[in-house]
């Protein structure tokens, strides 16, 4: 496949100087749905057989506003803040492509994927019960651009019904995408590789009605129905390819449901590798080798991006195939949560059970990572060496993602070395304090002679308050244990380096809960705040910020639907 290298001007100050440099290699390269309408006006649930992606348009939201961009994001791309809003890039990020000033298309594009739950593969959430209706249901692509080397895909999220939306309205509510638009510059300034977010604009007269909890409710589900203001987020990536898509090429060359199916497989791993692996990858190889580097590469990234999941406190908490990316980054903010309390079985959404939690997701991954080994093995079939190549990076990956584990816990303690014993004796103390995950390692990146600043993390469970002095004790005593085995070096450069792996503040969802209720009333102070205050997540900041959002979760927050727990997020 041929890369473009096309610079964009340094600024891309208005909506022109974007689309100049739009590309739409991947429509000419990929299979369009056969049965594809043209104009891309298919936004009817249907099945659809084969081809990488559906041509489709999105549907624009009503009396779209400006809620905000991603300066950061604004500033690596080279885009003026002002072109965020401007009528026309309002126009366009919010779903009218009708009016795309040359040679943006009209058109976008949805992908159709299957989905493994912690590894089964599943057919039940299609409405055809095959597994031909499930994809990008509210996500539309409308271009990919090549800016200053770097390839970016932009896809709208909430931008209508596309014939993978099972029935759903193919819209995102502002709450939800507020989560996500925050999430996403978060997770990047945390370090933590993650889509990204452009843009965020909502209607002002566009509601949809959405299951959601009653004021105070601490029931598990929602018990009442709400109407939300509807809301169009752009997140970028080099591609948002999924595990869960390659699955569903494979499946079907599997299954030889059509004289293409294995050809369509290759093709949609050929195109991973070029947009996500292509500088890791040699293009002269063939393509099982190719496939035996690639699936290397991506365990080396997958083990490594959950371990900082655990590093920042971070519960993807639907980690299935299909929210599973094949680049190796964070993708679908929907029922995650930033942890307050130390608690290894984590895990925010209600319907993602054990398997998804906390500190199961290094097995959850292990699972996806199987999903993705299963799906690319066709394509290794007549070459036995890198058949037995994959077998052994599969059969590796609880070690790999072990020694990632290891390496992360040494780090967060800055220790050179993993410490068993005394990690072991931490997570004990730290579940029965409990601690406050954040607070806790932010306080020992400061070194504490003694555990009077640690305490500061301690929300004092009843077996804490039970016998206060005892717990102390063994606290003080592991303090000592951690301070004998501490590097060798000046105090000052110790903590500052734990306090780059540390950080200060984590978008906890008590913090996010008034900022998208406020948003709804049409106040983006809060929603502005977070941005800034969350974008800096290791700096020290201001005392006031350090007041606001560095704290325990005060106890009635605790339990409380939609902000400690929630069954359902879109
Ligand atoms: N309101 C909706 N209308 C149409 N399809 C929807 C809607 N909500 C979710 N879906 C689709 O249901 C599937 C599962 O939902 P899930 O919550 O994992 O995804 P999502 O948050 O929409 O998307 P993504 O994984 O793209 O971030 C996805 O394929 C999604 O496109
Ligand atoms: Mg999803």
């Amino acid at each position: 496949m041929e890369r473009q290298h096309r610079v964009t001007p340094t600024t891309v100050a208005t909506l022109n100087d974007l689309v100049a440099v739009a590309d739409y290699s991947l429509m000419d390269t990929l299979n369009s749905d056969p049965e594809g309408k043209v104009d891309g006006a298919d936004h009817a649930p249907r099945q659809v057989f084969s081809g990488h992606y559906v041509p489709v348009n999105p549907t624009p939201i009503d009396n779209p506003e400006y809620v905000a961009h991603s300066q950061s994001l604004f500033r690596e791309l080279g885009f003026a803040d002002s072109l965020a809003q401007s009528s026309d890039f309002v126009r366009m990020f919010s779903g009218d492509l009708s009016r795309a000033p040359e040679p943006m298309r009209n058109v976008g594009w949805a992908c159709g994927y299957a989905l493994s739950i912690y590894g089964t593969e599943f057919y039940q959430q299609c409405p055809f019960q095959t597994g031909n209706g499930y994809g990008d249901g509210r996500a539309i692509s409308v271009l990919e651009a090549v800016i200053n080397g770097q390839r970016w895909e932009m896809q709208l999220k909430g931008a209508g019904r596309t014939p993978y939306c099972r029935g759903g309205d193919g819209r995102a509510v502002l709450r939800s995408s507020v989560r996500e638009f925050l999430a996403q510059e978060h997770m990047h300034a945390l370090g933590v590789p993650t889509s990204r977010s452009l843009s965020l604009y909502v209607s002002k007269t566009e509601q949809v009605r959405r299951p959601w909890y009653s004021e105070g409710s601490r029931l598990l589900d929602p018990d009442i129905l709400i109407s939300e203001p509807v809301a169009i987020s752009t997140r970028v990536a080099p591609s948002f390819i999924r595990v869960g898509q390659l699955e569903l090429f494979s499946r079907r060359a599997r299954k030889q449901e059509h004289p293409q199916a294995m050809e369509e497989l290759e093709k949609i791993v050929l195109h991973l590798i070029d947009r996500e692996y292509g500088d890791v990858i040699d293009q002269s190889l063939t393509t099982a080798e190719k496939v035996v580097v690639l699936a290397r590469e991506f365990r080396s990234r997958l083990t490594s991006l959950v371990a900082n999941w655990i590093r920042v406190g971070y519960c993807q908490g639907n980690f299935n195939s299909d929210n599973c990316a094949a680049g190796g980054f964070t993708l679908d903010y929907g029922p995650f949560g930033f942890c307050d309390v130390f608690d290894p079985q984590y895990q925010p959404w209600t319907g993602g059970g054990h398997h998804f939690a906390f500190l199961n997701q290094p097995v959850a991954a292990e699972r996806n990572f199987h999903s993705f080994c299963s799906a690319v093995r066709p394509l290794l079939a007549g070459h036995p060496d890198c058949l037995r190549q994959l077998e052994e990076i599969q059969s590796d990956f609880p070690k790999v993602m072990q020694a990632q584990m290891e390496k992360m816990w040494a780090a967060k303690l800055g220790l050179d070395t993993f410490e068993p014993a005394l990690f072991r004796e931490l997570a004990t103390l730290m579940m029965q304090t409990p601690v406050d995950y954040t607070m806790f390692f932010r306080e020992l990146s400061s070194l504490p002679d003694d555990i009077e600043p640690l305490k500061k993390s301690f929300y004092k469970s009843a077996t804490y308050a039970a016998d206060p002095e005892e717990m102390d004790k063994r606290w003080s005593a592991w303090l000592t244990h951690w301070q004998s085995l501490t590097r060798p070096g000046t105090r000052e450069e110790l903590s500052s380096q734990m306090k780059l792996i540390n950080p200060k503040f984590s978008l906890r969802e008590w913090f996010v809960v008034p900022a998208y209720q406020q948003a709804a009333a049409g106040n983006y102070a809060l929603l502005r705040e977070l941005q800034d205050v969350m974008t800096k997540p290791y700096a020290e900041q201001s005392e006031d910020v350090e007041k606001k959002y560095y704290r325990l979760k005060p106890p009635e927050l605790f339990e409380v639907g939609g902000s400690s727990h929630y069954s359902c997020s879109s």
